[in-house]
């Protein structure tokens, strides 16, 4: 273990840190040179427009692009070498972008698989997955693919919660699905991190809600940090200069 990884393992109060990050898909550097930390129960808004990265820094989180140089610990290990399955069963559940629901499982059984990555071997579905979504109760023996946006993504965020993660990467949880249950989502995102204490990644466009919800934000462009601060520090002069199309 190097001595930047010894470093980190005394301090545990940091959930997620990012040192000199780079991340690759082939011979392509995607990210480059991100630097952030992330305290146990904090929300992180990640911001910027399309193809900046962000989507690239939650995969980057979960192992899931070619190569990174630099360093990511969480709870103070090294992510370095560890393969995506280990980071799930290590506490870090991850919400991608378009959801990823399997359309021919049911809702209990889309629940199921994410109760495989629980350390504890428990493949009971948690209560608190359907005190926060009643829906997926009601309809639990329905197939996946014949929810709505809205419900699968609510879907998709109870099987993230299943394996009781430590922290959460949401890519993007409200994009597509109608106004009403926007709403009801953001609402559960918050109550997940200012009740439950979760510590979140959020990939949002959202701004308002970013700006409401968020302890800190990263607005990225090409790859890079480009401003950086606390949620309600967020203004529209941010906003125009590396936010609107
Ligand atoms: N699997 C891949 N292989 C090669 N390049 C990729 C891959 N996925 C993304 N990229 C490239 O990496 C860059 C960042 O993409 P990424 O999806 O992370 O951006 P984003 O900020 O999440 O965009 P969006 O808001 O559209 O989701 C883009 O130039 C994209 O073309």
């Amino acid at each position: 273990m190097s001595a930047l990884a010894r470093d980190r393992l005394k301090e545990p109060d940091i959930v997620l840190e990012a040192r000199n990050l780079y991340s690759y898909y082939g011979k392509s550097v995607v990210l480059q040179d991100l630097n952030f930390d992330l305290e146990p129960g904090s929300m992180l808004a990640v911001l910027g427009r399309n193809g900046v990265g962000k989507t690239t820094l939650l995969r980057t989180i979960m192992g899931l692009t070619d190569r990174t140089k630099g360093d990511l610990f969480f709870s103070g290990e090294p992510l370095g070498d560890r393969r995506t399955d280990e980071r799930a069963m290590m506490g870090i559940g991850y919400v991608p972008q378009g959801r990823e629901v399997v359309p021919r499982f049911t809702v209990a059984e889309n629940l199921k698989m994410g109760t495989f990555a629980r350390k504890d071997g428990k493949r009971a579905i948690p209560d608190k997955v359907f005190d926060l979504f009643p829906i997926l109760k009601e309809f639990s023996e329905r197939r996946g693919g014949d929810l709505s946006g809205g419900q699968q993504q609510q879907l998709a965020i109870g099987r993230a919660l299943a394996m009781n993660p430590k922290m959460l990467l949401l890519d993007e949880p409200t994009e597509g699905i109608q106004p009403n249950i926007v709403q009801e989502i953001e609402e559960v995102i918050q109550t997940l991190n200012v009740e439950h204490g979760l510590t979140i990644v959020l990939v949002e466009q959202n701004i308002d809600f970013a700006r409401r919800a968020c302890d800190r934000f990263l607005v990225m462009d090409k790859g890079q940090v480009v401003v950086s601060g606390r949620g309600e520090d967020l203004n529209d002069e941010i906003a125009n200069k590396h936010l609107t199309f």
